[in-house]
């Protein structure tokens, strides 16, 4: 039978509903946009209500979603609602449809940060490679924690890298989405503490810090990497900070240490206008360290880390404490007014309307 033919009958529709209360697996803010706005149009047809306030993040997304179905009729809508929950249930997900990657997403048991110690070095790896090693709040405060443990354990060098195919694609928008409304100064707060206390962790390392960037870096890990000493590359890599984009800006120490490294104009470039730079632009403009094809980037970079891991622990810390020490004091005061000036920015229309942007994008069926 064509599809346009099949017609879910009530009984279909309200198995499917039963049928989604039974998901094993959280299907993710954009799938549940499009079963909301879907019941939605099955349910009372086209939309039908006021347009929420730009500060009513959630119930925005979902008007927005169910507003984008325009005129579609009640029964398309309940047949493709039911097509959508039968496409989440695990016998579809034992087909073939199932994507490889997910055996990696967060299982019981499972981590967002992995940290491993071995040969001198203390390697944290983002571990989130369906949502492409986004940053979620638990995630920092895990990082904040890994850093304090690994400048204190027997590594010689500490190494961030990332599972799968990005490195990280940065800050998780979703942590300013799911805010009920009444709570959005004091989420912004908070935030704007936990990133202040995070990026302090960077600057207050004592030992020598590589970043192994595997694939595309996108917003705060790009803007940190002025904080590391060391950056290797895959050629595959590209580094973009899109804060005008998001109506946001610079953080990580970024305003201070990329005009530094860079000379203004090129900073500029990348912090205001958000360009993207492929690794050899980013290793020309001072960021990058080395750049490696990407076939041999995980042997030669490994092999390299860990001879420098046999050098003299003490050594290194030295060295690093001599180069890095004199700026200090600056970075922590950059720091606290780049955390200041975001928690203002994520309060903007401008990053509200950015952040619904991205959540709504998938949901205009
Ligand atoms: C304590 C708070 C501190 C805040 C510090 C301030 C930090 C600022 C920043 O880091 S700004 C940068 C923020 N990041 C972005 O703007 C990137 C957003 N993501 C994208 O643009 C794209 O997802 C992409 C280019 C990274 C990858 O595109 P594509 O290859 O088409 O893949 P998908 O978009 O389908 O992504 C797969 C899956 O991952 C989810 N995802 C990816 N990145 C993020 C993210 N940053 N936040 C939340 N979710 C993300 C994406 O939604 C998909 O999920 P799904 O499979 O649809 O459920």
């Amino acid at each position: 039978m064509s599809r346009t033919a099949m017609r879910a009958s009530e009984k279909d529709f309200e198995n499917a509903r039963n049928q989604l209360k039974l998901l094993m697996k959280d299907p993710g803010n954009e799938v549940k946009l499009k079963l909301y706005a879907l019941y939605k149009q099955a349910t009372e047809g086209p939309c039908n209500t006021p347009k929420p306030s730009m500060l009513d993040f959630i119930n925005k997304a979902k008007w927005d979603a169910w507003n984008a179905l325009g005129s579609l009729p009640k029964e398309t809508a309940r047949q493709n609602y039911v097509d959508l929950v039968s496409s989440l249930s695990p016998s579809s997900e034992s087909s073939s449809q199932v994507k490889p990657a997910a055996a990696n997403e967060k299982q019981p048991g499972s981590e967002n940060i992995i940290v491993t110690s071995q040969d001198g070095i203390t390697k944290i790896m983002f571990n989130r490679p369906t949502k492409k090693n986004a940053i979620t709040t638990s995630m920092y405060k895990e990082i904040i924690h890994a850093l304090k443990a690994a400048s204190t354990d027997n590594s010689a060098i500490t190494v961030f890298t990332g599972n799968g195919d990005y490195y990280s694609s940065g800050n998780d928008l979703t942590n300013f989405t799911d805010v009920p409304p009444n709570s959005i100064e004091e989420t912004a707060k908070n935030a704007s503490i936990l990133l202040r206390e995070f990026v302090d962790a960077f600057i207050d390392f004592p030992k020598p810090l590589v970043a192994v960037i595997n694939g595309p870096a996108v917003g705060i890990v790009v803007t940190l990497l002025g904080l590391f000493d060391v950056v290797y590359a895959s050629d595959k890599a590209t580094f973009h900070t899109p804060f005008s984009e998001l109506g946001q800006s610079p953080e990580g120490c970024a305003s201070y240490t990329f005009p530094k490294i860079m000379g203004p104009a090129k900073a500029a470039e990348m912090l205001i206008f958000g360009k993207k730079l492929t690794a050899g632009e980013a290793c020309a403009r001072g960021l990058v360290t080395e750049v490696f094809p990407e076939s041999t980037f995980q042997k030669e970079v490994w092999t390299r880390l860990k001879a420098y891991a046999k050098l003299p622990t003490n050594s290194l810390r030295i060295s690093k404490e001599l180069i890095r020490s004199n700026e200090k004091e600056k970075l922590h005061a950059v720091n606290a007014e780049e955390c200041t000036v975001l928690q203002g920015r994520w309060l903007s229309e401008e990053c509200m309307n950015a952040l619904m942007n991205f959540v709504s994008r998938k949901s205009k069926l």
